[in-house]
């Protein structure tokens, strides 16, 4: 039986948006997702499944840039959206899945989950950090910067209107562990260090091999084994050559059933209480098959995590 879900029930929760980062079709993700079959694959393994339709994100009307910040209004507005959507679902004992849209959607679905499980750590499987701050950031694309706002690094400077004002430092550093990272800024990798936050390179993936270095940031996110666990799954964690429809693709990544098998061994943990998966982008890719393969890693990553076993 499901530690947290005994229902075995689950909300899927689409979020189309693409406001965190500038390339158009990250928000063509959740309908291919679903298109090539998500939900049948879900309820195969027995999770009964919800679905609303999709988050529908008001574009504002004004939306200038906050210091570097790039559709800054749009980016909270739309995360207070996915926000309610995911504390609602965990809240009525459903396992709250969240489909992007870019990786900007984070804010909403670890703080939604922190409103109700506010121990809960999350694992945060990118190559990027995801961790800039208004100030940090070089390209000013939200989908770079989730992390700050939920660890309470990003503060509104003095006259800056604070838009992301109502995200409130909902986690801590000790909560947050990266997994498959391999291309940070300089702001990132010194945060990194100085907040001591646990984060394990592809270096140790080479080094240790995919199940200790889960096995590793488990431990350490969770030392008592008791704590909920938030798995943010970034697609650009995994390889182009496997995932190759995406925004920001960074060679050297995991491949297909590293990526697969982490799933799988925080599944087996039992403490599982959401997932997003995100930065799936169909109008990226080469060829058709590119798209395929870049949706189907998709779907095996929510399988593998919601139980499925290849035997
Ligand atoms: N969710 C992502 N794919 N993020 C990529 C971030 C890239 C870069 N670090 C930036 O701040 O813009
Ligand atoms: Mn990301
Ligand atoms: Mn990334």
């Amino acid at each position: 039986m499901h530690k947290f879900y005994p229902k075995k029930e689950l909300t899927l929760i689409s979020a189309p948006f693409s406001g965190g980062q500038g390339r158009d079709g990250v928000d063509e993700g959740p309908r291919h997702l679903l298109e090539m079959g998500l939900v049948n694959e879900i309820e195969e393994l027995g999770w009964k499944t919800h679905f609303d339709g999709h988050l529908d994100f008001p574009i504002p009307a004004e939306d200038a840039d906050i210091g570097k910040m790039k559709r800054p209004r749009y980016v909270s507005n739309s995360n207070k959206i996915v926000y309610e959507a995911v504390s609602k679902a965990v809240k009525n004992d459903t396992f709250p899945l969240t489909i992007g849209g870019d990786h900007s959607i984070a804010i909403g679905t670890v703080a939604g989950v922190q409103s109700v499980y506010p121990n809960a750590g999350v694992l945060w499987i990118d190559a990027h950090a995801d961790i800039n701050t208004p100030e940090s950031t070089d390209s000013g694309n939200l989908h770079g910067c989730p992390v700050s706002f939920l660890v309470g690094l990003a503060k509104a400077q003095p006259g800056q209107e604070d838009v992301f004002g109502w995200v409130n430092d909902c986690l801590s550093f000790d909560r947050l562990a990266y997994i498959a990272l391999r291309d940070l800024d300089v702001f990132e990798k010194k945060i990194i260090k100085e907040k001591n936050i646990i984060a394990y390179t592809m270096h140790h993936v080479d080094k240790y091999g995919i199940a200790k270095v889960v096995e590793m940031a488990l431990n350490r996110l969770d030392p008592d084994g008791d704590r909920p666990i938030h798995l943010s799954f970034d697609v650009d964690a995994i390889d182009p050559i496997y995932a190759p429809s995406t925004g920001t693709p960074v060679r050297g990544g995991l491949t297909w059933r590293e990526a697969s098998y982490l799933c799988e061994a925080v599944a087996e943990t039992g403490n599982l209480v959401a997932m997003d998966i995100v930065e799936c982008n169909p109008h990226l890719g080469e060829t058709e098959i590119a798209v395929k393969d870049t949706i189907a890693v998709g779907i095996t990553l929510a399988k593998c995590a919601l139980g499925d076993v290849l035997l």
